[in-house]
């Protein structure tokens, strides 16, 4: 199945490398320019410099012309764009299956990214979501990365169609029926992400962050059940894995705004040197929305939202997190 990969920032480029290390691969870009650049130097200098592309990678600047010559579209685009650039391939589909690899909710909304395709394309197109603990240089560099790729029951042919695609040696997808479940992780683990990013950054401590990944993990969990999402898709790789990821390592773009708020950097000037999307700051609106909505109790988030909102500091939130009444573990 020849894929055409729609977004050529860091992610869209190493899952369309990864792609490309079977079968050739379209890699499209809104930015001309920018094609042109990775054309002449079979790099993504901007995003992933210095790691060569495999030779079955194809650099296409016309949307049209990169849907035309493929089997199937994968998504790799910010959340926030998911719906336009839907908006944008809905002519040119035809009979072709979509995948996305994108995490977050449609912003002001909290619709998950599966509701917006459902809409814009109608439910008959098969689809399916790349997702889970997988940071895009270490995908680039072909280093060894487990993934989930999760679809509704009626589209687990094309979930098969995209792990099998996805293949080598050091690349294994997962399939899943939960798509909820794995949308769910994906999102949630951005805002833990960035608390724990604060922590460290703080200089709290190895305590401090153990749990906060593991009261947020149970924040992650009670949404999930609230939503009628598989709790063991949460504790799988689209939740707990990706959690674990992105609150220990240091490429996580949402870990590294984190740290910076912890050391008192503003979102602007922390934005500016991370110079890509971070997720985890319009998903804590989302993931507020929805636990407002379902009555679940996330009190780390909501408190992320309130230091991301500048309505509490970062020390009075740890305050007030310390602060909470005492309760059973699990209730
Ligand atoms: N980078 C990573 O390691 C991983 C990223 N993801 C997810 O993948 C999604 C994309 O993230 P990255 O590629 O990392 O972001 P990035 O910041 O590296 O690149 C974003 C790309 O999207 C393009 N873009 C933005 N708005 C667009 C629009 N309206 N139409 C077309 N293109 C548009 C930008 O030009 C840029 O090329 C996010 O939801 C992220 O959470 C998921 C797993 C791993
Ligand atoms: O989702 C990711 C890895 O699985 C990437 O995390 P960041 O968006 O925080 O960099």
């Amino acid at each position: 199945m020849k894929f055409a990969v729609l977004g050529a920032g860091s992610w869209g480029t190493a899952l369309a490398m990864q792609l490309s290390r079977n079968e050739p691969t379209v890699l499209w870009g809104r930015n001309k320019a920018g094609m042109d650049a990775m054309q002449e130097s079979r790099s993504n200098e901007q995003y992933l410099p210095g790691i060569k592309f495999p030779e079955k990678l194809i650099i296409e600047a016309d949307l049209q012309q990169a849907i035309e010559q493929s089997d199937a579209v994968l998504v790799v685009c910010p959340s926030h764009a998911f719906g336009d650039i839907l908006q944008q391939v809905k002519p040119l589909l035809g009979e072709r299956p979509l995948a996305w690899a994108s995490k977050g909710f449609e912003p002001g909304t909290g619709r998950f990214l599966h509701e917006v395709a459902d809409e814009i394309l109608g439910d008959s197109v098969p689809m399916a979501l790349v997702t889970g603990p997988s940071f895009a240089k270490d995908v680039a560099m072909n280093k060894p990365t487990l993934v989930a790729v999760a679809s509704v029951a009626k589209y687990q042919d094309f979930a098969k169609q995209v792990s099998l695609a996805l293949r080598s040696d050091n690349f294994k997808a997962y399939i899943s029926e939960d798509l909820m479940g794995a949308e769910l992780g994906g999102a949630v683990k951005n805002v833990l992400a960035l608390a724990t990013g604060i922590a460290d950054g703080m200089d709290l401590g190895d305590n401090t962050r153990a749990a906060l990944m593991t009261r947020g993990m149970a924040e992650m969990m009670r949404l999930g059940e609230a939503l009628g999402c598989k709790p063991e898709t949460l504790m799988g790789l689209s939740g707990l894995g990706d959690l674990v990821l992105t609150s220990t390592g240091d490429l996580s773009r949402n870990r590294r705004m984190g740290l910076a708020l912890g050391r008192g950097q503003t979102i602007e000037e922390a934005k500016k040197t991370i110079g890509q999307v971070v997720e985890g700051i319009g998903t804590t609106d989302e993931v507020m929305r929805l636990a407002q909505k379902y009555h679940v109790e996330m009190p780390i988030t909501e408190h992320v939202w309130k230091v991301v909102h500048d309505e509490m500091t970062t020390v009075e939130a740890l305050s007030a997190l310390m602060g909470r009444e005492l309760k059973p573990e699990f209730d």
